[in-house]
């Protein structure tokens, strides 16, 4: 690309043009809806100048590194619209009558969404009409829904899990849409994972469909951090903190034996991410297995030649295994092949023990009568049901806000993340449809490497 010089320190490319994901509006498809002052501009605590507002023309770019010598640099680049208060809104607020449900897994934070959406939504907007769905999505049409005010949701945040109960399954549409029709929510604020926002998808659409007066707002919860497009997913950050302490018991135990092996196992079942930060952050950790890279034990280049020098070398080593590492390798009968959770994932074997007994096989085979301890540690579900940290806490209460200025505005189909650092409004389909693996290519996973000098299981 053609360069041009404006001053001996500093040269000007021109950028690629720039493509934005619009949002849909409410505006879009139903006719005079009202447009009304923003309340904060009535905030006692806020004194917002011209600038305190955002417009559909501030936008964040999805891509903020560029190599100016390639040639791929002239296709478009992706950008957002930032999420913030709006200047005008589209909802009278004593008509907004809210819904908030969280569906899947437990991630640290969600308690903490649920407090701020519902802190925000009263203290900023003057919405009294809040109502938790529970159970997730099943609880729209086969459970009572329980009000909320800031009163009843003051000291969630200080809890791990979610107070409005959460669960997997239940995804009937025309039940969902029916319930959200019948109780009148006009503003629906789903919280879950990838699974929770595909179902946010369909039951969008089908509003769209029906040209209800309703906002669909995804907020994504993984604990496996495995939703592209945005920078992480909040309580990851929490869970990999607590997964070092897993990793540092396993490391005393590994240390205080002859030949002695911690071998750890974390959440992840596509994605090796909290895997592969732990073992980052923590240094002690001699090989990490993620699902992103198959893996053998036997022979040249596999995990026990691997081990065998690093006992001989060090007296001991530390193993992290992702859950979904080495599904390939564990025997699984027909029946288990077919095997799905309620929300149809797949059951995945547990790699754990399964690990420990094959290590502890091949020691008994390759080295009898030799001294050898394995301590397996399964910190499985303490890493995601505990509260969130303090930078997650403020990570989620931005997020909540960010989703109640996006609502009231009268966006939908949306899902508030941050994207560079900064909060975007995401089409839902898009935050549905994006995966986030570990990138095995780029620096972060050839530093682990250089750390761990763990193989690359190339050589099979
Ligand atoms: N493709 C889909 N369409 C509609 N609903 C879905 C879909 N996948 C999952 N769901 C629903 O989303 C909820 C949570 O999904 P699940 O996969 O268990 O967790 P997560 O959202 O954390 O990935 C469940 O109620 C499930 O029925
Ligand atoms: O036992 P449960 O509740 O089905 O959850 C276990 C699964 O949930 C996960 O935590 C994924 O949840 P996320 O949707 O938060 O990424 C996996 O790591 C794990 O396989
Ligand atoms: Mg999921």
């Amino acid at each position: 690309m053609e360069s041009m010089h404006t001053s001996p320190n500093s040269t000007t490319f021109p950028l690629p043009p720039i493509e934005l994901q619009t949002i849909p509006n409410l505006s879009d498809t139903i006719p005079n809806l009202p447009t009304l002052p923003n309340p904060i501009d009535k905030s006692p605590y806020y004194h917002p100048d011209p600038s305190f507002y955002l417009s559909s023309c501030d936008v964040i770019l999805r891509q903020i590194i560029f190599d100016f010598s390639s040639s791929s640099s002239s296709s478009p680049l992706l950008a957002y619209h930032r999420a913030g208060p709006r200047r005008f809104i589209r909802f009278d607020s004593d008509d907004v009558r809210v819904a908030i449900v969280t569906c899947g897994g437990l991630c640290p934070g969600l308690n903490t969404v649920i407090r701020e959406l519902v802190v925000a939504l009263w203290d900023l907007y003057g919405v009294r009409q809040i109502f938790g769905v529970q159970s997730g999505y099943r609880g729209f049409y086969s459970a009572d829904m329980v009000e909320l005010n800031p009163r009843v949701v003051d000291n969630w945040h200080l809890r791990g899990g979610t107070a409005l109960v959460t669960s997997r399954g239940g995804f009937d549409l025309e039940k969902i849409v029916g319930a959200i029709e019948k109780r009148g929510f006009n503003q629906v604020y789903c919280i879950g994972g990838d699974g929770t926002m595909r179902g946010a998808v369909k039951i969008f659409n089908e509003i769209q469909r029906r040209k209800l007066h309703v906002s669909i707002i995804g907020i994504p919860k993984t604990v496996d951090n495995d939703i592209g497009i945005i920078d992480r997913s909040f309580g990851f950050q929490t869970a990999v903190e607590i997964a070092l302490q897993a990793i540092h018991a396993a490391h005393v135990e590994a240390e205080s034996a002859v030949n002695g092996v911690g071998l750890v196992k974390l959440m992840g079942r596509n994605t090796g991410h909290i895997a592969l930060h732990a073992t980052l952050s923590s240094r002690d950790v001699d090989c990490c297995l993620i699902p992103e890279i198959d893996f053998y034990l036997e022979g040249k280049g596999g995990l026990f030649e691997f081990l065998d020098q690093r006992l001989r070398k060090n007296g001991h080593a530390v193993l992290v295994v992702a859950e979904g590492a080495g599904q390939n390798l564990i025997p699984r009968t027909e029946s288990q092949k077919a095997e799905e959770d309620e929300s149809g994932n797949p059951v995945f074997l547990d790699v754990g023990p399964w690990l420990k007994s094959e290590l502890n096989n091949w020691w008994k085979r390759d080295h009898p009568g030799e001294l050898f301890t394995l301590k397996y540690i399964d910190p499985t579900y303490m890493i995601r049901a505990v509260p969130a940290n303090a930078t997650d806490n403020l990570y989620c209460t931005l997020l909540a806000h960010s989703s109640i200025h996006g609502a009231m505005a009268g966006y939908t189909g949306f899902v508030s993340g941050q994207i560079n650092g900064n909060y975007a409004y995401i089409p839902i389909e898009e935050v549905a449809a994006a995966k986030n693996a570990v990138d095995v290519k780029d620096h972060k996973w050839a530093w682990l490497r250089s750390v761990t000098n763990q193989p690359d299981f190339q050589q099979a």
